[in-house]
């Protein structure tokens, strides 16, 4: 048996930082939502496990692949070891702060426990996500949610309708950099500011107070890619004449569209950046 599984991307729309933790990582709370681009993910039953990456060559095929990570956590608590080939077909930009390996990893979890037949429910594959990494459990179910804890505690909203326009400037940022040079931030946001900030004007259709409100700490990061980052911001924002917001740990930017609004990107094509008017799903 075969199965063809999308695996969408997600943005932020907004990130802030509430302190270090303990164990390295930091406190955050955030807002999801998937998005419509989707890297396309293949499994089928066979004789050992095996991975192929179409459409990339940094992304690794081997044991650092988060869909190798997301088979190994599959095996240790279900006990069962999985013998499929899985092909990754790569469109998310990489290290874009689209999530992709998170999504490839938690998608792969929900392929293998159909295969098997289901030896697992959704709060225990989200546990399981957790594992792999901190956006992870978040692609086990989608939409809209909040993130919070490093970002695999969650509440889901369901889904939400906006339209983006999505810009990676084909500037690669690492997470655990661009978190690593991130200045002490001395506020807390809790889960009732962020509903306040976001998801009521969302909700509402109030895009003005949304854009007016939407926030990401993880801009102020002294991370060497951050500065490139917001220089590319600037041009963004001089092209759409609307604010635009970095998702994630970077590098692509978002800016919320109204649908009847006209805006010619071709200034930002001629830059060989990768542009895209995207949809939340
Ligand atoms: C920043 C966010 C926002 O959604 O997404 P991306 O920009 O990666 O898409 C996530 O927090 C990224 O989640 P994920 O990509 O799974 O990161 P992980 O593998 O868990 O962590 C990579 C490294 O980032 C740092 N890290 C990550 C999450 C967090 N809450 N605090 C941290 O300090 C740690 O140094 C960690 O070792
Ligand atoms: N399945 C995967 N897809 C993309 N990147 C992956 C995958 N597995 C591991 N990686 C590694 O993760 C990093 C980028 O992760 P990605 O999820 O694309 O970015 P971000 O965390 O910024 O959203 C790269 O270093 C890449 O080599």
């Amino acid at each position: 048996m075969k199965i063809i599984l999308p695996s969408p991307a997600k943005i932020n729309l907004s990130l802030w930082v509430n302190g270090k933790r303990d164990d390295g990582y930091h406190d955050i709370l955030t807002v999801f939502h998937t998005i419509n681009v989707f890297d396309y993910i293949s499994i089928q039953q066979s004789g050992q496990l095996e991975l192929n990456v179409a459409g990339s060559t940094i992304v690794p095929a081997g044991g650092d692949n988060l869909i190798i990570k997301a088979c190994d956590v599959f095996s240790k608590h279900t006990g069962i070891k999985p013998k499929v080939s899985i092909t990754l077909e790569k469109h998310i930009p990489i290290g874009a702060g689209l999530g992709g390996g998170s999504s490839n990893a938690a998608l792969v979890l929900k392929g293998l426990n159909m295969l098997y037949n289901y030896p697992v429910d959704e709060e225990k594959l989200m546990e399981m996500a957790a594992e792999i990494g901190s956006d992870v459990a978040f692609f086990i179910k989608g939409g809209l949610a909040i993130g919070y804890g490093r970002g695999e505690k969650l509440i889901f909203y369901g889904k939400h309708k906006f339209d983006i326009l999505l810009v990676y400037p084909n500037i690669f940022c690492s997470t655990a950099e661009v978190y690593k040079y991130l200045p002490p931030i001395k506020r807390e946001i809790s889960i009732e500011d962020a509903e306040r900030l976001i998801l009521i004007p969302l909700m509402k259709g109030d895009l003005d107070t949304l854009r007016e409100n939407m926030w990401n700490d993880l801009e102020s990061s002294r991370a060497p890619c951050i500065k490139e980052v917001m220089e590319a911001k600037k041009i963004i924002e001089d092209v759409v004449g609307t604010k635009v917001l970095m998702s994630g740990s970077g590098s692509s930017l978002f800016t919320i569209v109204d649908k009847n609004k006209k805006i010619d990107i071709t200034p930002l094509q001629r830059k060989g950046w990768w542009v895209k008017f995207c949809s939340a799903i």
